[in-house]
């Protein structure tokens, strides 16, 4: 349960009484999530959510995720709108925290994806690309290949605990995609954490995306690769190539990928599991005392990592220009 915050009832009442929502009538913390504290709000106007933004959230970053939200809302990408308040400003502080209230988007995330979630993921996700296209903010990636190395280094001595090779694994791949890593590629806006949490259905239609706080200026076939590591692997952390395709198949007919993003993919995959691996090992060895988390097990994405070291090139995809 990601409630990293705790926060009492009269503090709450009085950060609810600077908006226009009608009395408080219930606020239950969620039990999904690792980054942020969210918890679900009735009010007098309706279901929201307040979320206390933790820690790899930097305040001076919000403005950009809430404006993102605006932005795509606006373009036909069903998402969470900001809730302004009464002086009509979106972020505020509860609880020694930077808050927002945003809207509750009705839908539910599909625990087990088939391939037909995994197309209308990627139509959902070019959509995304394409409606991001003229998106006038830019944030730089501070999870890609350069923040890589800081994140891992103060805890590599502790590799051992979590997999047997693991740290000389991790300063291999580092070496690997820092000398291979593209930056030329097509860029603009991207979700970066497009999990299967992070998208609700209704029936087997995508009716949302949350969660915006990983939103950055990056290559877009970077986040097709985090997708296709979220979405297309079964129980057991193998590759389904059937759903590989359909995620693919399904972006490029909204998004073609140039010749050089299809180039770039294996690399991209093998960078995409690699930032996975090293937050969720950060996290394991780093749980908040007294936090309400459950941390993601850092070898499931070990074991995409492998998988994608082991594809020759992008035809191991069925990716061909
Ligand atoms: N706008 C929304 N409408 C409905 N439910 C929401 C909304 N935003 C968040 N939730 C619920 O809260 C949960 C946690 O939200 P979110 O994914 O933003 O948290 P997080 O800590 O940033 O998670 P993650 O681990 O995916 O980064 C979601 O899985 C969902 O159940
Ligand atoms: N989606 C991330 C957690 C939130 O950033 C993971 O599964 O590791």
């Amino acid at each position: 349960m990601a409630v990293y915050t705790q926060v009492d009832d009269e503090e709450l009442i009085a950060f609810l009484s600077t908006y226009d929502l009608g009395p408080l009538l219930a606020c239950k913390g969620i039990a999904e999530g690792v980054e942020n504290s969210n918890y679900y709000l009735h009010t007098g106007a309706g279901s929201f959510i307040l979320t206390l933004y933790e820690k790899r959230v930097a305040e001076v970053d919000l403005p950009f995720f809430l404006s993102l939200m605006e932005h795509l809302a606006a373009r036909g990408v069903t998402c969470p709108l900001p809730v302004k308040n009464k002086a009509g400003v979106a972020l505020g502080r509860l609880a020694g925290r930077p808050a927002a209230i945003i809207t509750f988007l009705d839908g539910y995330s599909v625990q087990h994806p088939e391939a037909a979630h995994c197309a209308a993921l990627g139509s959902a996700l070019a959509e995304f690309h394409l409606a991001g296209a003229d998106f006038a903010l830019r944030r730089a990636n501070a999870l890609s290949v350069d923040g890589w190395r800081p994140l891992f280094a103060p805890c590599a001595s502790r590799a051992e605990e979590v997999a047997s090779g693991l740290g000389a694994l991790v300063e291999a791949e580092l070496g690997h995609l820092e000398a291979r890593w593209p930056r030329d590629l097509p860029s603009g806006v991207i979700h970066a954490d497009l999990f299967p949490d992070n998208v609700f259905f209704l029936g087997d239609r995508i009716s949302g995306l949350i969660d915006f706080y990983f939103a950055c200026t990056d290559a877009y076939a970077y986040d097709l690769a985090i997708c296709l590591n979220a979405w297309c692997f079964d129980a057991e952390h193998r590759y389904e190539p059937e759903k590989g395709a359909a995620l693919l198949d399904a972006y490029r007919r909204r998004r073609p990928l140039a010749a050089e993003e299809i180039a770039a993919f294996p690399t991209l995959a093998r960078g995409a599991a690699l930032r996975f691996l090293l937050t969720r090992y950060v996290d394991w060895l780093n749980v908040p005392p007294g936090a309400l988390v459950r941390p993601k097990d850092p070898r499931e994405y070990l074991a995409k990592l492998r998988l994608h070291q082991s594809a020759v090139d992008a035809r191991f995809y069925g990716l061909a220009s």
